[in-house]
């Protein structure tokens, strides 16, 4: 299991945001949290992510446990997470290779560097704007190079908050096909949405209801390979793009929340 929640909660200005919410996700399965804005999404990401602590409960990624160590939390964060932000958090001022080439790429050393990073920029359609200014840039293509970087650095688990909401339909495709190849590879992928076509991309979704309690009421059991396809377009004057997940993937089911039903 290489993502393991159990039992946790976070406050924030004095409010539950969520409390008792436990998850799995295996190699190769891809968990949507959903919820209402402001449920708490976002910041369940970043407590999964270490990027920040949960008031109680643990985490574990690759059957490891941060607790309160920073130093063993920093190891996580470079050794096994990968992140897409809505912001697309990179660093603007530096060009399209260089915020490549921040990813630590497993395996190889710095040698390996230059190539990975021109295979990984070709592979998102970015083949010759190594040295383009990441702030000249779109916001489609910024968010290429975010999945640019996480080619390179191939994580355990990758977490993406809203990683389509700021995109057309045709960069939204390639997110989906890029976080799609990842699971394949046997990455535990978790997306933080409100995209309906997303949810049902997704194998199982966890939904936080804002309730106070904030306990997941979701965890829907994973949709049959063959019916797990974005849901028909509603009528328009030009039919959307659709991406469908390929059949094969290896995918596992969700545990049962531990917290009050
Ligand atoms: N750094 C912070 N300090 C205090 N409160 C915060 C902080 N970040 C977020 N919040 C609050 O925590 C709550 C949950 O925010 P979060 O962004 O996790 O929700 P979300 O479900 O991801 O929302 P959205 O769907 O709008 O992105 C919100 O009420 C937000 O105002």
């Amino acid at each position: 299991m290489t993502v393991v929640v159990r039992g946790a909660g976070k406050q924030r200005g004095g409010r539950t945001l969520w409390d008792g919410v436990s998850f799995d996700v295996e190699r190769g399965q891809v968990l949507a949290l959903t919820g209402p804005s402001g449920a708490g999404k976002s910041t369940l990401l970043d407590c999964v992510g270490h990027i920040e602590p949960l008031d109680v409960g643990t985490v574990t990624i690759a059957g490891t446990s941060a607790g309160r160590s920073r130093r063993r939390a920093r190891l996580l964060r470079r050794d096994h997470l990968g992140y897409l932000f809505q912001d697309f958090g990179l660093v603007p001022d530096l060009t399209v290779q260089a915020n490549v080439d921040i990813a630590r790429p497993r395996g190889g050393g710095r040698s390996t560097r230059g190539p990975r990073t021109a295979a990984a920029l070709e592979r998102v359609g970015l083949a010759g704007r190594g040295s383009d200014r990441t702030h000249d840039l779109s916001g489609g293509e910024q968010q290429r190079v975010a999945l640019a970087r996480l080619l390179v650095k191939q994580p355990d688990v990758v977490l993406a908050d809203e990683p389509t909401s700021a995109l057309d339909e045709a960069n939204a495709a390639v997110v989906l096909e890029l976080l799609d190849e990842f699971a394949a590879g046997g990455a535990a992928v978790v997306v933080a949405t409100h995209a309906p076509a997303v949810v049902a991309w997704a194998d199982t979704t966890l939904h936080l209801d804002r309730s106070g309690a904030g306990r997941p009421v979701g965890g829907a059991p994973r949709l049959p390979a063959a019916t797990r396809r974005p849901p028909d377009p509603a009528p328009a004057p030009a039919p959307a793009p659709e991406y469908v997940r390929p059949t094969g993937v290896v995918a596992g089911s969700p545990s049962p929340p531990e917290g009050p039903a």
